[in-house]
């Protein structure tokens, strides 16, 4: 159990047999959040491999995360893209979740774009605007749920790694430059994302204790797969779709739902792959 989930000789075996298989070298790697997975469609030249065909991979369980590794172009680069993610809340393992960065970081690809979708705690926030992650909350893993838990293997990063630097500001404002070349119609912001584990929406009064914490979206993905990205080596940048906004109130008649959270992510969906296609095919990567 434990580490085996990740460790360097499966995360091996199955790099070998997607490169095997496909033949292709990517040097990025895309993981889509929830809603978001229309963004597979943005790449040309495509093969596509369901998850339930790749020895020894999760597969997906949630609406919304259609469960596809996808290889292809952008523009001239090679790219690899997650069309759907693990959580933790499905009953993987904080390993299981985070196997696919030791996979990428083992085919040679050298940065990460991770995407989701989360709830807009900031009041300046509005349904449909992106949030580029500069910092994040890591609530499990602050308290004995950290994907790092466990013997360290040298061969995929140090046993005591930093994480004032996890998300790449060069990678970020590339990004935040696709968007805006693109023409994206929300605003860009730039904030932190707190990771609680899910798979429950927050209370009221943990919507406000976040707030306090200085948490700007709340989700339940991607800051497991930055620790072990950047845990590798890997250049990590991150983005959220601010799909709903967080309740503060408590006589509210709304109430947190994933529709809402598919809808918005089809909402942005043209917008989304244009800026992200763009950003794919012109940063640098040196
Ligand atoms: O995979 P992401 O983080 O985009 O998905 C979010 C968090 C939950 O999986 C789901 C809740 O609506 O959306
Ligand atoms: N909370 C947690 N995760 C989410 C949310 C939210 O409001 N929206 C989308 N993912």
């Amino acid at each position: 159990a434990g580490t085996e989930e990740n460790s360097y000789e499966r995360a091996e075996a199955i790099a070998r047999y997607l490169l095997e298989r496909t033949g292709r070298r990517p040097e990025l790697a895309v993981v889509l959040g929830s809603g978001l997975g229309g963004l597979g469609d943005s790449l040309t030249d495509r093969q596509v491999l369901p998850y339930a065909e790749i020895p020894g991979f999760p597969t997906s369980t949630v609406a919304g995360h259609q469960g596809n590794l996808i290889f292809g172009k952008a523009g001239d680069r090679d790219v690899v893209l997650m069309q759907g993610r693990f959580h933790a809340y499905e009953g993987y393992s904080v390993h299981q979740v985070t196997l696919p960065m030791r996979v990428f970081h083992l085919m040679g690809v050298r940065a990460v774009l991770l995407t989701n979708a989360a709830g807009g705690l900031n009041r300046d926030y509005a349904v449909g605007d992106v949030m580029l992650i500069r910092d994040h909350l890591n609530l499990p893993g602050l308290v004995g749920c950290n994907p790092l838990r466990g013997p360290n293997d040298e061969r995929l990063g140090p046993r005591f790694p930093s994480t004032s630097d996890v998300y790449d500001k060069r990678m970020r404002d590339q990004l935040a430059e696709a968007f805006k070349q693109c023409n994206f119609p929300g605003a860009t912001r730039l904030g932190v994302y707190v990771y609680q584990q899910g798979p429950c929406y927050e209370s009221v009064a943990e919507c406000r204790m976040l707030i306090t914490m200085g948490a700007d979206a709340v989700g339940m993905s991607t800051v497991p797969e930055a620790v072990v990205a950047h845990h590798a080596g890997l250049r990590v940048c991150a983005f959220s779709l601010i799909t709903n906004m967080a309740l503060l109130e408590w006589d509210s008649a709304e109430k947190a739902n994933h529709e809402e959270v598919l809808q918005t992510g089809q909402l942005r969906a043209d917008q989304l792959k244009s800026s992200v296609s763009h950003f794919l095919a012109n940063f640098s990567l040196d």
